[in-house]
């Protein structure tokens, strides 16, 4: 569009679909696989950052890795804030970190995060979550049919005990059903008009439709928001009684503690840790089920990848015991399969928006403050300058000459500048401990039909307007040897 504005001093805004009147480009806004139609906009006005605006909401997408380097690292100051969204009080969010503006409040947060999730921290966490990755691999020797369900739980599960040190069991317990509970009926408050649709992560649960008649705004509200308090106060009293009780194990929460009777804390200390933990759930769970979904399906597609994983396995391991945090460096191959499943299928393809906190000018154009923007990871991994046949499936694509991984460490999947993912280093740890204890022990293989026949697993993908998920599949996980089954038998 070449709308100029008065405040734009004669610049035109980025390309993009022509604004309509009045409406503005409301009918050109995807509402799903929305980072594809981002790419077909920028071939079709010939740029890798495209513009578009509907209803007082302006739009920036970034289609291209050095733009979004440029505008996210470089410009940080003005590209780190976030759109905002009126009902977050109303809900009881306000624990919510990443939907924090670009200030005090987000940095003292962050900072904390910072400093108990960076790459060092995060080794207080090795032993739970070794533990609970074995709990996967006894699960998927006995009930490998309910693979996804066990895959699920581990996310949910894994944050909750590195948190708290809960242990959650069931999709029924309590807190859980609150969590859920309260990001499913309150999404579609976030969706004014259906034009944020693709801002928040959280949109992607869109179940309840408000105009269901006799459903008062108010009452789903105040739902969400008991929701939302059982989901913060459930493990945190736990945590507490057990901190008290001296039963505690050593989690975000219960360093927190001992730190506070130590030394002493502000109550502004203490709702942050506590915002940071509930925050945590929401932004762990969806985005690890997402990458253990895509792992099993590409490893039960791609069997000459495992085989290869796993000849490195047992060359560094041998077949007497399991992968440890310990054997990472050794395992080069095993990480490239790790990067290369988030590269091959992001699970937040358009990350989570930024927005921009003052007018800015770029290349020539002029972008008004308040304008969200997008980085779109997907379009930026599917680069075929940088990821020559992207739509293959090659770990191979992140190893040297000698094997070794490549120095660039940067995974687009995580997004981008003073906002990307804080979580990052426990991710990584948690998702490739995962693979490399899976690979080890099993042959994820297509399941076979009746007639003994493959069953082919399609390229498909569930668009939950900005989650992607693999679509429902089968695969089987069949124990490598008699060894790896009397091992994996022995976690119990
Ligand atoms: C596969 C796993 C994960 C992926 C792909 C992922 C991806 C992302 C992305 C794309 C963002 C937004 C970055 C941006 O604004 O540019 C983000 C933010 C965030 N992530 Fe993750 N994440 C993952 C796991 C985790 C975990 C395990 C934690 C917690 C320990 C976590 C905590 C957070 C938090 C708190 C934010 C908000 C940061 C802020 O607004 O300053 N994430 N993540």
């Amino acid at each position: 569009s070449v709308f100029r504005t008065s405040e734009s001093h004669g610049a035109p805004h980025p390309p993009g679909p022509k604004p309509k009147p009045l409406i503005g480009n409301a009918l050109d806004f995807p509402t799903s696989n929305a980072q594809e139609v981002y790419i077909e906009w920028g071939t079709k006005y010939n740029s890798g950052f495209v513009y578009a605006s509907a209803m007082g909401n302006k739009i920036l997408i970034l289609n291209k890795f050095k733009d979004a380097d440029e505008l996210f690292e470089h410009r940080a100051r003005k590209y780190s804030d976030r759109p905002e969204i009126p009902v977050t009080k109303l809900f009881g969010w306000e624990y919510n970190l990443a939907l924090y503006p670009y200030g005090d409040k987000w940095r003292f947060h962050r900072k904390i995060c910072q400093q108990n999730f960076r790459a060092e921290a995060t080794r207080d966490y090795y032993e739970v979550l070794l533990q609970k990755v074995h709990g996967l691999l006894s699960q998927l020797l006995t009930d490998p049919a309910n693979f996804d369900e066990h895959q699920r739980m581990l996310s949910i599960s894994a944050p909750m005990m590195t948190m708290y040190g809960y242990d959650v069991k069931s999709f029924e317990d309590p807190c859980i059903v609150a969590a859920e509970g309260g990001i499913t009926a309150g999404t579609p408050f976030l969706v004014p008009g259906g034009t944020l649709i693709n801002t928040f992560p959280i949109l992607a649960k869109i179940k309840v439709p408000l105009w269901l008649p006799g459903v008062s705004t108010w009452r789903i509200a105040a739902r969400i928001r008991d929701f939302s308090h059982e989901m913060q106060r459930i493990p945190y009293e736990f945590a507490k009684k057990a901190f008290d009780e001296g039963t505690e194990m050593e989690t975000f929460m219960s360093r927190f503690f001992k730190k506070k009777t130590m030394f002493g804390a502000s109550e502004e200390e203490e709702r942050a840790f506590k915002n940071i933990a509930s925050t945590v759930y929401g932004a762990a769970s969806d985005t690890t089920i997402s990458t253990f979904r895509s792992f099993f399906y590409l490893m039960a597609v791609h069997p000459e990848v495992q085989r290869k994983a796993q000849e490195e396995i047992d060359q560094v391991i041998g077949s007497e015991r399991l992968p440890d945090f310990e054997d990472r460096a050794s395992l080069p191959y095993t990480d490239a399969i790790y990067r290369e499943v988030l590269r091959y299928a992001p699970p937040l393809p358009l990350g989570v928006a930024h927005s921009l906190s003052e007018d800015d000018y770029y290349k020539g154009y002029f972008i008004p403050k308040g304008t969200i923007v997008f980085g779109n990871i997907w379009a930026m991994t599917r680069d075929d300058e940088v990821y020559p046949e992207p739509h293959k499936f090659k770990p191979e694509r992140h190893l040297d000459n000698n094997g070794q991984l490549c120095a660039d460490h940067r995974i687009l999947a995580y997004g981008f500048g003073r906002r990307v993912c804080v979580g990052k280093h426990l991710a990584s740890a948690m998702l490739w401990i995962t693979m490399a204890s899976v690979l080890a022990c099993f042959r994820i293989e297509k399941s076979k039909d009746e007639f003994g026949k493959e069953i082919d697993i399609s390229d498909d993908y569930d668009d939950f307007g900005t989650l992607r998920h693999k679509s429902k599949y089968q695969c089987s996980f069949v124990p490598r040897s008699e060894l790896v089954k009397h091992l994996v038998s022995g976690l119990q």
